[in-house]
């Protein structure tokens, strides 16, 4: 193997598996589906070509472009990497809160395509459809030559750079903030109503990646001295998404696996394939694109996960100090709940001290719940879906410290008027108050950081995060949960990460699911993932929790347990709106309870004072 067949191999290796990172940890990581990833590449690339290049009346002026500032390196590889994280500025809309998923990613698609026919169209930007070439080399004039030597230098600055961004995206994915990326890949709306601001967690991952496809794209032209859009078709990135699929989204090994495998290797074993006179030209060329849709297809079929998975994160229990039984409960039974582990202390106990400073029992909750302050109203809110009127003007009021719960027949609007209530749904009309605030306009993760927190109906844990990193996900304030803290490392934020696992940890063996801390909630009966959303929840600390039929298929004793629990930390200050079709949970742990049909409030009461109303037997309460 000659030297510079081997060097040839190892910057394209390095290039790709720069880019695949960068992918990577946009797609694998966070669940951003980049389909434009290439055209960051491609302006780290022009970037890196522009600030190079001499003026363009240099060489006979046989190619136009701007710039030409013939700067001295590193600055081309730097205004790579800062040019490609700047344009994906403008592309944040395209993720943000009105336009995601499937759609963000067409549009993304779209743009690659539009740019690329700009860029090939409209010479005097980028000299068109020929590209640019003779594009310096870092150094080159003080080195003089291309010897051999310079070719290695190169080469190891290339796989240097590499492992830096590797070490680089490992921070920020192993850190807290890096839980809560994972957290938005597998269920953006739950994690925006845990508190994750999903517009900047995008943002950043836009920036970030098109920063590494940057920089990588500035190595790249470095090299090969020559750029243009033939090169960075939007196909390139089907290419880049196939390495990291095969190699495995969300393992940052998996994505360099995949980047040698996927555009290196395939461009070396196509290599070799016999040219034929009696073949069409582009036949083999072609066919490669085929061969890598094929390879995406099956890998998506038989083997999602990649050849490297995700590593599945074990965090190691701390040692508990034993304590009380359950609120409520004379003594806790020797066995606990089905896998429950030593008991703790409790819950309430748990929650920050400022939460605990302004809970009512620190000011005085003795009183009668009518005499307490509200803390949730709601004034004529409504709700439209096209014709359907889901929710017609509903107006209510939460005291400090109640359990109120709120039944009604099938398609009445419960699930609707939580979604507004915790701002997962907007209004179509009407207004909403949390502690004297009016959050009618604000999303819901900003409700959410305000203590109004909602769970779901459906299955809404996340599915590849634990079920401890289910927990942690959701605790505010812990420092390494930040772009910046994550940067910062974990000497940074590992003291709260302990506090918020020992947290974690007390809160699974109150509810008996200690032993499947580290197991994937994915991989959990229906009824212990509805544990682990409500644990999840109260790991928020909230002030006003919406559950909605938290008890939906929870073993009877268990749902007594929760209930028991909820009212507990009711005494304790937390307001409670729970839907549940079971109406002996409604009788065991909810005053007030408020019943809707169609829409609209029919009354407000105890149980025992609406079996009383005809109304209500009516509309739900028969059988
Ligand atoms: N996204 C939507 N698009 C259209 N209609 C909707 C949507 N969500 C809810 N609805 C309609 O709004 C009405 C109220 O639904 P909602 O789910 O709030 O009722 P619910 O009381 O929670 O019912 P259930 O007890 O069955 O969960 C129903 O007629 C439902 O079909």
């Amino acid at each position: 193997m000659s030297s510079y067949y081997l060097i040839n191999l190892l910057i394209y290796a390095a290039v790709d598996a720069m880019a695949c990172l960068g992918l990577n940890q946009q797609f694998g990581v966070a669940g951003v589906s980049n389909f434009g990833f290439i055209i960051f590449q491609a302006a780290g690339g022009y970037a890196a070509a522009i600030m190079s290049l001499p003026d363009q009346s240099a060489n006979g002026g046989f190619q136009s472009y701007i710039g030409g500032w013939n700067l001295p390196f590193p600055l081309p590889w730097i205004g790579a990497a800062v040019v490609g994280g700047l344009i994906a500025l403008p592309f944040t809309f395209l993720v943000g809160r009105r336009l995601r998923g499937d759609f963000a990613a067409v549009g993304l698609l779209v743009t690659a395509v539009l740019l690329n026919l700009l860029v090939t169209n409209y010479r005097p930007l980028l000299n068109g459809d020929a590209g640019l070439s003779l594009i310096p080399a870092p150094l080159r004039a003080d080195v003089g030559s291309q010897s051999s030597g310079y070719q290695w230098a190169f080469t190891a600055g290339a796989i240097v750079l590499t492992a830096l961004v590797w070490l680089f995206v490992r921070r920020i994915t192993e850190s807290p903030y890096g839980r809560s990326l994972r957290a938005m890949r597998d269920n953006d709306i739950v994690a925006g109503s845990l508190g994750k601001n999903l517009l900047s967690l995008r943002t950043a991952m836009l920036v970030t990646g098109g920063a590494i496809a940057g920089l990588s794209g500035g190595i790249l032209v470095s090299y090969i001295s020559t750029w243009s859009p033939a090169a960075w078709g939007y196909a390139e990135t089907v290419v880049l998404f196939a390495a990291v699929i095969i190699g495995g989204a969300g393992n940052h090994f998996g994505a360099i696996l995949g980047a040698v495998l996927v555009p290196v290797g395939f461009g070396e074993v196509t290599r070799y394939i016999p040219a034929s006179s009696s073949l069409p030209p582009y036949l083999i060329p072609s066919l490669e694109w085929v061969v890598i849709g094929l390879l995406i297809v099956v890998f998506l079929w038989v083997r999602p996960q990649g050849i490297l998975p995700e590593r599945k994160r074990v965090i190691p229990a701390p040692a508990l100090a034993p304590a009380g039984p359950w609120p409520g409960e004379p003594a806790r039974p020797p066995g606990g709940l089905p896998g429950a582990g030593p008991a703790v202390a409790p819950l309430a106990a748990s929650t920050s001290d400022a939460r605990q400073a302004a809970s009512p029992s620190a000011a005085g909750m003795a009183g009668p719940a009518a005499d307490r302050e509200i803390v949730l109203q709601a004034t004529d809110v409504a709700r439209e879906f096209g014709g359907v009127r889901a929710v017609t003007g509903v107006s209510f009021a939460l005291r400090r410290g109640t359990l109120t719960g709120l039944i009604g027949p099938n398609g009445a609007g419960k699930s609707t008027l939580l979604a507004m209530l915790a701002g997962t749904l907007p209004v179509s009309s009407g207004r909403i108050l949390c502690q004297g605030q009016d959050v009618t306009r604000l999303p819901a993760y900003r409700r959410a950081r305000l203590g109004l927190v909602r769970t779901f109906q459906n299955a809404s844990e996340f599915k590849q995060l634990t079920v401890m990193e289910n927990l942690l996900s959701a605790v505010p304030g812990n420092r390494g949960d930040s772009f910046r803290g994550a940067l910062a490392g974990p000497r940074y934020w590992r003291g709260d990460e302990a506090a918020a696992i020992a947290r974690a940890q007390a809160l699974l063996t109150r509810f008996g699911l200690d032993g499947e801390a580290n197991s994937y909630a994915g991989n959990l009966s229906g009824g212990q993932r509805r544990l682990v959303e409500i644990m999840r929840a109260l790991m928020t600390e909230p002030r006003v929790l919406l559950l909605d039929e938290p008890m939906a298929g929870v073993h009877p004793n268990l749902a007594r347990r929760i209930g028991t629990e909820l009212a507990a930390l009711c005494a304790d200050g937390l307001t409670v709106l729970m839907v549940e079709h079971e109406l002996a949970i409604m009788d065991d742990f909810c005053d007030p309870v408020i019943v809707m049909a169609e829409g609209a409030v029919l009354a407000e009461g105890t149980m025992a004072e609406l079996r009383s109303r005809t109304e209500v037997v009516e509309a739900y309460l028969v059988g």
